[in-house]
């Protein structure tokens, strides 16, 4: 079985353990960074970047964070659901750097918290297209027994219009990623970036290669099943015209623990490429993803 990176056996930055505080179910963080927790959720307000999210009486993490994670300025956090905007990946012409927006490593402000949820905000000045613009993005996490659903709303606050792409790259966390199926994406074509080829509906979906596929049109809820974990999540997106299915397999990048690739599997609500948005002066657009656990695990 792929090991389990969990709240509770995850170094910090500092090297230290973070297990959760048994008096307050708290988990720890060991950095400096300014971040917001409660018992089994942990949230940093740079890249207004959730890494931890475990209900009360799951077994196992929802969200997969790396045992070698760490977050800092230019520093994106590997795991949990990192904001990609106002670009995906290297953008719409493929010159876009950092990978997939500032917007994934800025300070947000953080501007309310509350139980159960919270509330960040940020200003871009520069689109998709690398154009200069003005953007206020706007994002909100809630949390209920078993279900995590985050939203980000970006609006167009300058004067000429924007192009704007954006992805809530969710890495949920799974028993082994070669035991799980997926249901909700056999009917939709996608785009293969590891083989760099168009695809149509119906081509099986296997984990122990690198796994990079852009779909279009797909249906807007995808289930995750893991029998091991006897677990189902399901994963839902709103205002997304995409759906990235990710995993890096055996050659994953450096900031993935030893053997982890088996233990998560992003599926993304996006807006990117030929589904780009272009929003006019002071019109918005909302991406939202909810993550729903049924099952013990
Ligand atoms: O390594 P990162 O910048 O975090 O990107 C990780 C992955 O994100 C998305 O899923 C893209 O489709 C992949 O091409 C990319 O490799």
């Amino acid at each position: 079985m792929a090991p389990s990176p969990d709240a509770s056996d995850q170094p910090t930055a500092s090297g230290a353990n973070l297990a959760p505080d048994p008096a307050t179910g708290r988990i720890p963080v060991g950095t400096t960074e300014p971040h917001l927790s409660a018992p089994g959720f942990r949230m940093f307000d740079r890249g207004a970047h959730v890494t931890h999210w475990r209900p009360g009486d799951a077994r196992h993490p929802v969200l997969y964070s790396s045992s070698l994670a760490r977050i800092g300025p230019g520093t994106a956090w590997r795991g949990g659901i990192p904001i990609c905007a106002p670009w995906f990946a290297s953008g719409p012409d493929g010159a876009r750097t950092p990978s997939h927006g500032p917007a994934r490593t800025a300070m947000w402000l953080r501007e309310a918290e509350t139980a159960g949820g919270t509330h960040h905000a940020l200003t871009i000045d520069v689109d998709a297209s690398g154009a200069p613009a003005l953007l206020e993005l706007e994002y909100t996490t809630k949390r209920s027994d078993r279900s995590l659903e985050v939203a980000l709303t970006i609006t167009n606050t300058g004067r000429d219009a924007a192009l704007v792409e954006a992805a809530l790259h969710t890495y949920l966390a799974v028993s082994d990623v070669q035991g799980i199926t997926v249901r909700g994406l056999e009917n939709a074509a996608f785009f293969d970036k590891a083989a760099d080829a168009d695809v149509g509906p119906g081509a099986p979906l296997e984990f122990g290669e690198l796994v990079d596929r852009v779909y279009d049109d797909a249906a807007s809820v995808v289930e995750i099943n893991d029998t091991e974990w006897s677990r189902r999540l399901i994963v839902e997106r709103y205002g997304a015209t995409k759906a990235v299915v990710w995993n890096p397999g055996p050659s994953a990048p450096a900031d993935v623990g030893e053997g982890e690739w088996r233990a998560f599997v992003c599926v993304e609500a996006a807006i990117a490429g030929d589904r780009a948005v272009t929003l006019a002066p002071d019109q918005s657009h909302c991406l939202a993803t909810t993550v729903v656990a049924h099952g013990p695990g």
